[in-house]
């Protein structure tokens, strides 16, 4: 059922309507292996029932490694486009990226943070509030992989222990 809520903005692109969940690439890399919504989240979100208490807007954070390619990730997801020229991120960016769940208007709100050691501070200062923390590094740089437990660390401080969910990528 589509959603007959005033939209902000223009409307939410086909491929962001999920009416069901999406099926899992692979099991052992899945949060969950339910097929449907619960029964509930269904019946709430028909009536409109979510109050204002739902989690309508996420704050995703990307870090990682100068160069390990989070801006491109954060591009490909939002504009569908690939940059070959590398413009380091000065401090943080973010990006919004609309969806419409169950008929419900929800919004994630990705943060792309600096990978360069001179902005860190700066960057660190973004961390709060994160519902996803997305680490990311260079396949073809190992190093990287070992600077991801750092990284993680650095966000963890700044929130809710198990509050977050996070991504290795
Ligand atoms: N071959 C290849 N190149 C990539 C890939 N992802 C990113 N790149 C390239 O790697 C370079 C760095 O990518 P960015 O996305 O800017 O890296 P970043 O992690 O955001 O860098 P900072 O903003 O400095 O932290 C760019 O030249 C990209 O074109 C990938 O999957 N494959």
């Amino acid at each position: 059922m589509r959603s007959s809520w005033t939209p902000l903005g223009p409307p939410v692109s086909q491929d962001r309507i999920i009416t069901s969940f999406p099926k899992w690439y692979t099991p052992d890399a899945c949060l969950q292996l339910k097929e449907h919504f619960h029964s509930r989240v269904t019946t709430a979100c028909q009536h409109r029932n979510t109050g204002t208490a739902g989690l309508r807007l996420s704050k995703v954070v990307v870090v990682g490694d100068l160069y390990v390619g989070k801006t491109s990730l954060i591009h490909r997801l939002c504009k569908n486009v690939f940059d070959h020229d590398y413009k380091a991120t000065i401090g943080v960016d973010f990006e919004i990226e609309r969806f419409e769940i169950a008929g419900i208007p929800y919004s994630l709100q990705i943060w792309d943070t600096a990978g360069q050691e001179k902005f860190k501070c700066i960057a660190s200062a973004y961390y709060r509030g994160a519902q996803v923390i997305i680490t990311a590094f260079d396949l073809t740089d190992v190093q990287t992989l070992g600077h991801t437990r750092q990284w993680l660390e650095d966000v963890l401080r700044e929130n809710e222990a198990g509050s977050c969910f996070i991504f290795l990528v």
